[in-house]
């Protein structure tokens, strides 16, 4: 049959990757369900989702408990089962969610009657009453029935084990929620994440995760596939509490910040978080990354001119018109940020002028320790120094080295060209008034670039 469930959910949710593990590969499981995804009353707004291809459908709850097989013995007596099920609860469930997937004893198990009592029962009230049509399907065809109905619900997401007693109760003694981050920065790519990213972990508070082997230091968990590999694979990047002095831990993935998913999973797992992203001119910025690609060698990149990527038609090539998307949508500012403010209160996001972080990053580091209320106060001024070779800010070592960020970084490559900058600034125009309603309605100062541009509106 392919299905089966863990005792008390465990493992089931909050996930537990060896459990689905050991299902598929020595039982060949494809299908459970459980009630705890998410963990919510009433039983009606329970959801699916599918995780490492093992089908995870919702579980109604019918009010029998494990210790009640006797109809007199009912909590409250048994008018109350008769209630859930001639109208209340029992009833509503059912009437509710198109697909109720229940779980009984045995009626065989300590003489229990009480399961073919109440679902007979419930049977008969739904027939006599309503126009629906009751039927049953096996475990794998109601799974995929279930998931033609509710396609969204496909992708799980997941929650903050420790915001909910009972998922802390049912997952594993050896985890623990102070494997995750504090604070993320969230982009966009080649604002200057990386210079954030290098003064931050000199701050002797402050931990990044570990680096990963494919995308280094970023993790890229909240925007891309990487999210269904499970809270456990994102936690190992992250230092074990008993290892390190400070719960100060952060992520930078400069891709979060456009990425349609990524702030509705990040405020389920750390809707604590404070949020960081920093804002150059967005033209600059979708330069940069042209550049960048050039330099990846992407072969669209090499073959176009910026200017023949920005002002593709709809008519371009497609690789040519993906590449002018990614080179140009990070770029919507406003859209952005109103999607992140969906799913976080204004307080905790902060935006950095990326231009002042490139020329007095000192002032920047004050703000931003400040906005983290991170102790002790680090002294940038004194830890950071400008190195003319570089033409950047760079950490001061002793005897006085500096530890710059690599050639990657800072790249040399001749200026826009003025048929790129005028098509760019027409073509952020809107965005950019966007941003300067959404600055003032935060209460933010605009940066010098943004009065720049928008004096070319008037
Ligand atoms: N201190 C310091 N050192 C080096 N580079 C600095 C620094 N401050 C800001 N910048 C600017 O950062 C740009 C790269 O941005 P990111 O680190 O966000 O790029 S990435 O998305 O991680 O690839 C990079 O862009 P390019 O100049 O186009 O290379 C820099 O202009």
């Amino acid at each position: 049959m392919g299905y089966a469930v863990a005792p008390h959910h465990s493992g089931v949710y909050p996930v537990h990757v060896q459990l689905y593990e050991a299902w598929k590969k020595v039982w060949n499981i494809k299908i459970t369900s459980t009630e705890e995804y998410p963990h919510l009353k009433p039983a009606r707004y329970r959801r699916g989702f599918i995780h490492k291809n093992i089908m995870v459908l919702p579980r109604q709850t019918c009010g029998l408990f494990t210790h009640t097989i006797f109809y007199k013995d009912y909590p409250g007596g048994p008018k109350e089962l008769d209630k859930s099920i001639q109208g209340g609860e029992l009833f509503f469930t059912v009437v509710l969610n198109p697909i109720s997937i229940f779980m009984t004893h045995l009626s065989n198990y300590g003489n229990d009657r009480l399961g073919l009592y109440t679902f007979v029962n419930l049977a008969n009230f739904v027939q006599t009453w309503t126009n629906l049509r009751l039927q049953t399907l096996p475990p794998m065809q109601l799974a995929h029935k279930y998931f033609e109905l509710f396609p969204d619900q496909k992708d799980p997401l997941w929650q903050n084990p420790c915001d909910d007693k009972r998922h802390r109760d049912i997952w594993s003694k050896e985890k623990t929620c102070d494997r995750l981050p504090k604070f993320l920065v969230i982009g966009p790519q080649k604002t200057g994440t990386t210079a954030l990213y290098l003064f931050l972990v000199m701050h002797p508070s402050i931990l990044s995760n570990s680096p990963s082997p494919k995308t280094f230091e970023e993790v890229q968990f909240f925007n891309r596939n990487n999210y269904h590999r499970g809270i456990d694979w994102y936690m190992d990047f992250f230092p074990v509490p008993s290892n390190v002095t400070t719960d100060f831990l952060f992520e930078k993935s400069a891709n979060y910040f456009h990425s349609e998913e990524a702030p509705k999973r990040a405020a389920s797992l750390v809707p604590k978080a404070k949020i960081i992203t920093i804002l150059i001119d967005p033209s600059d910025r979708a330069y940069s990354w042209y550049q960048h690609q050039r330099s990846h060698e992407d072969p669209t990149a090499l073959k176009f001119s910026f200017y023949e990527v920005i002002s593709a038609g709809p008519w371009a090539p497609s690789e040519l018109r993906t590449l002018q998307k990614r080179c140009l949508v990070p770029g919507w500012y406003a859209s952005h940020i109103e999607r992140w403010l969906v799913y976080f209160p204004p307080f905790q996001l902060l935006i950095i002028d990326g231009q002042q972080l490139r020329t007095d990053p000192a002032t920047v580091m004050d703000e931003v320790q400040k906005f983290l209320g991170v102790s002790p106060h680090y002294n940038y001024s004194e830890a950071l120094t400008f190195d003319s070779h570089k033409g950047f800010w760079c950490q001061l070592l002793e005897e006085g080295k500096t530890k710059c960020l690599g050639k990657s970084k800072g790249r040399k490559y001749p200026p826009m060209d003025s048929d790129s900058r005028a098509f760019l600034s027409s073509y952020y125009r809107d965005h950019n008034v966007e941003l300067s309603k959404l600055l003032h309605k935060l209460g933010q100062p605009l940066p010098s670039w943004l009065r720049q541009e928008l004096q070319k509106v008037r």
